[in-house]
């Protein structure tokens, strides 16, 4: 119902974590809905998530689902606030009732990067010496790269973007793996040095996407947020999300997507990876776009038939779950 005409529009409260690529991300959004809506007021509230405290420890190791994104739905679900902004492959596929993805924004480059130490500037991904120490914290780049490159050394990195490029230079590690669009946010696009193609290594679920939570029952917020919504981007991150969903998997498990949209149509690819990098299977379903979520989980059967399920079985032992 439309509020009384004497009564000020309400204030609407929008939670962030406090890193600098989440604030970055807010901040990105706030001032869109300001241009959009100047006479509405939109406060920005931050929180550490578990995701933010615990930095010893392997993700993979804690990897449990909403890591970086649970303290946030609960303000909103308290109505401390009343929506959330996240990097979209940083959010469960699975929601807590009373809460929906709102908005997907405009993807940037969902593609990871090589980063290397000086003493590599004249290297590629492939031309990187037997041995040579890469740093990743996910499963998912750690299995595919593994896959193609199994000489390499992988070792697990933790901390935000500044930190780990620090210990890149310090000589801690000979090179990272990235998301692209992370480093383009914070102003370090200079620092990629190789953006890896998807025939490598194909990129996290909703990666380079900003996905935007509020309560289900909220229409006023709904409405506000739905103007950020890019149509294409929200069409390949619903492929690719039911896609993790109907596999079962969490942001850390070695499951890959790449997504293109032609015409009318879709195009989504899909790979699950043993960790050690010796069982992949990869493929490819093509349909209507207004069918994102069907073409999702249809790719998802597919998958399992070729021995996905067994492949995730064994990493969910092996890791603890
Ligand atoms: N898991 C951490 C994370 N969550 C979102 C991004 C930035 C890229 C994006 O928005 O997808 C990153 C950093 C990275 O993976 O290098």
């Amino acid at each position: 119902m439309a509020p009384a005409v004497s009564s000020p529009p309400r204030i609407i409260r929008i939670a962030s974590r406090k890193s600098q690529l989440a604030l970055v991300q807010t901040y990105w959004v706030q001032e869109q809905l300001q241009k959009h809506f100047p006479d509405r007021t939109f406060e920005v509230h931050t929180m550490s998530t578990q995701g933010d405290n615990i930095l010893d420890v392997a993700l993979a190791k804690i990897g449990d689902k909403g890591l970086f994104t649970k303290e946030l739905e609960v303000g909103m679900l308290k109505n401390e606030t009343d929506f959330a902004v996240h990097s979209l492959k940083d959010l469960p596929t699975k929601l807590p009732e009373g809460l929906v993805l709102g908005c997907v924004t405009e993807r940037e480059n969902p593609a990871d990067a090589l980063v290397v130490h000086e003493k590599f500037k004249d290297k590629q991904l492939e031309t990187l010496p037997e041995g040579a120490v890469v740093g990743t914290s996910s499963l998912r780049r750690l299995a595919q790269l593994r896959h193609r490159f199994p000489y390499l050394t992988f070792k697990d990195i933790r901390g935000n973007l500044n930190t780990r490029l620090a210990k890149l230079d310090a000589g801690e590690f000979d090179a990272l793996i990235l998301a692209v669009a992370g480093l383009q946010r914070l102003g370090m696009g200079d620092r990629i040095h190789q953006v890896i193609p998807s025939e490598i290594s194909l990129h996290a679920v909703g990666q380079g996407a900003l996905g935007i939570e509020c309560r289900s029952d909220d229409a006023e917020v709904l409405s506000l947020i739905k103007v950020l919504e890019h149509t294409p981007t929200a069409q390949r991150c619903y492929a690719e999300r039911a896609f993790l969903r109907e596999l079962e998997g969490g942001c850390q498990v070695p499951i890959g997507v790449n997504t293109v949209i032609e015409g009318e149509q879709l195009t989504l690819t899909g790979v699950v990876a043993s960790l050690d990098g010796q069982k992949l299977v990869k493929d490819s379903i093509t349909g209507n776009a207004t069918d994102a979520e069907q073409l999702g989980t249809q790719l998802a059967h597919k998958l399992r038939e070729q021995g996905a399920a067994e492949i995730l079985a064994e990493i969910f032992a092996e890791v603890g779950r």
